[in-house]
């Protein structure tokens, strides 16, 4: 090579070189700069939040009251619970040095907080974007609204009433392979539930019959339970908070890989399902199926301006149906079967009335639903005590104004944990105990209508509520006439844990099933 050329290339590379060094001293300095405004204002906010409401002792001066969930989660229950007596106008948990949250303990400071409609709190419910977008769960304001009222018919009785069929058949599923087992088997509840609640979901929601309970899971399958594994892992490490970073992780490309296998599937049925209707006859509106899925009601919504939603909304519906509806009746149904396995006379009230009202059907009707009082009863209980989705929070858009008249500034994030609220012993008689009959209407009488919320409440509470409690009672009707359920006094009493939704630290939730015939 010459020297001229040689000259050129060094030239070059160290251009390059100086080049490549400002680009990361820009970035820095920008990364710099926006952490010192986000910490500001953070601390902006605690300081604001401080003058109304108590910190709890013992928060560390750099991980504030995070050193209390360093510890074992038994451990960090009990504090919680501890605040929860002590505070019964709230308090600050304080995220670190520089960031806290208002957890609210009381049913009317909770009512204050699920009146309004202000945005989720991002930095928890954002890990979920990347997989549901602008869906009902994670819009706001006009966006959310609008949607909210296209979507409510989807949930009216008449369209509810023929899911109870699949619900059966997907149970109906599910039992016909624990048959298989042999009678007293230990199973891990909550697997066994996750797949029949998702089997039955792709069926009321896309009309998918993906038999995900008797083959093995195939690519989208697989890839919704990594995203909830993910989603989950993320939540509980500091360092992927940040996108950028969460982006460059190995768990980050993992996450890429799954939504981008979850909407390619989401998208093709939808494609597919939008070229039937422009086929079929106008006066056929399920095209041949016995009822309408959620997509059908989806592809319908009108506003009044006869607007519908675009592909991306649709989609984005789509796969938040497919994830709020799968996991949260899953860890409903895991609880009240493991509840009903250490309550053997609750199990057994509960056996008898499904016994009379199916009369050896395996089917359960819309009509039988209203029968299944007792069975109502228990699984109220068990989510009082289980809630499946444990926590909420909220970021505070303009400044709330409790009855005492405290106010809680704007920007400040709120926190309410129906763990906690459901144990709450100024509201529950014994809160510890399972005792189902606390439900009767009876018993319920002058009782606090904020101290029981595992469906929430509000404007923005559960759409999918009463789709939740039929396929509850109809799985553990179905459940209860064939199998016999009792604990497995070999491994460790279960402790649960906020994964998203409530599951039971390792090894995880296990109950014994035997056939009820075998007895
Ligand atoms: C036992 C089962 C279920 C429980 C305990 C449950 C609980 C909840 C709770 C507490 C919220 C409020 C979350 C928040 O404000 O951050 C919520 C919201 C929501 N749930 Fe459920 N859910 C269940 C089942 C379902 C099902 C089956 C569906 C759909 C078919 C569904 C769809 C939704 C949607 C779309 C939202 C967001 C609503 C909005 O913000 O407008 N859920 N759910």
């Amino acid at each position: 090579m010459s020297d001229n050329a040689s000259n050129t290339l060094g030239f070059l590379s160290r251009h390059v070189f100086t080049t490549a060094l400002w680009c990361v001293v820009v970035l820095c300095v920008a990364v710099l700069l926006k952490g010192t405004v986000a910490v500001v204002r953070s601390l902006r906010n605690l300081w604001a939040l401080e003058k109304v409401f108590p910190v709890p002792p013992g928060a560390h001066w750099l991980l504030g009251h995070l050193v209390f969930l360093r510890q074992d989660a038994r451990h960090s229950y009990e504090i919680t619970a501890e605040w929860f007596r002590q505070y019964q106008q709230g308090y600050i948990f304080k995220h670190g040095a520089a960031m806290g949250r208002l957890v609210v303990t009381h049913p009317d400071d909770v009512r204050a907080v699920l009146m309004r409609t202000d945005q989720k709190l991002e930095i928890f419910y954002g890990m979920l974007r990347p997989w549901l977008g602008d869906g009902l769960l994670l819009s706001s304001g006009p966006k959310w609204f609008r949607n909210r009222r296209l979507l409510t018919p989807g949930f009216h009785f008449e369209i509810l009433k023929p899911y109870v069929r699949l619900f059966s058949e997907s149970t109906n599923v599910m039992l016909n392979n624990w048959k298989e087992l042999k009678p007293g088997s230990s199973i891990d509840v909550f697997h066994h539930m996750s797949l029949m609640t998702l089997d039955s979901m792709l069926k009321c929601t896309l009309s998918q019959n993906t038999n995900c309970q008797t083959r093995k899971t195939k690519d989208f399958l697989s890839s919704i339970d990594e995203l909830t594994e993910l989603a989950i892992q993320r939540a509980w490490s500091i360092y992927l908070l940040s996108d950028f970073m969460y982006g460059l992780s190995p768990s980050g490309k993992r996450n890429r890989a799954a939504c981008n296998i979850v909407h390619k599937y989401s998208e093709e049925i939808i494609r597919q399902r939008k070229e039937v209707l422009k086929q079929q006859s106008a006066g056929d509106s399920t095209h041949g199926k016995k009822y309408l899925d959620f997509l059908d009601i989806l592809l319908r919504a009108k506003d009044e301006n006869g607007n519908g939603l675009t592909d991306a909304e649709i989609r984005d519906e789509v796969d938040t149906f497919v994830f709020e509806g799968h996991h949260t009746t899953a860890s409903g149904l895991a609880w009240a079967l493991y509840c009903l396995a250490r309550h053997p006379g609750h199990q057994e009230k509960c056996r008898k009335e499904a016994q009379e009202v199916l009369q050896g059907r395996t089917e359960v009707t819309w009509e039988d639903l209203s029968s299944m009082k007792y069975i109502t009863l228990c699984v109220k209980e068990s989510l009082r005590l289980y809630p499946a989705v444990p926590e909420i929070l909220r970021d505070v858009e303009t400044p709330l104004t409790f009855s005492d008249g405290r106010t809680v500034p704007k920007g400040s994030q709120v926190y309410i944990s129906m763990r906690f609220l459901h144990r709450n012993p100024r509201i529950w008689e014994k809160p510890e105990e399972y005792d189902p009959l606390r439900f009767s209407s009876e018993n319920s009488k002058g009782r606090h209508p904020y101290a029981f919320l595992p469906f929430s409440a509000g404007p923005r509470n559960c759409i999918g509520q009463h789709f939740a409690m039929n396929e509850l009672k109809t799985a553990v009707a179905l459940i209860l006439q064939r199998f016999i359920l009792t604990p497995d006094d070999t491994l460790p009493e279960p402790f649960p844990v906020e994964r998203m939704v409530l599951r039971a630290d390792s090894p995880g939730l296990y109950i014994k099933i035997t056939p009820f015939e075998v007895e």
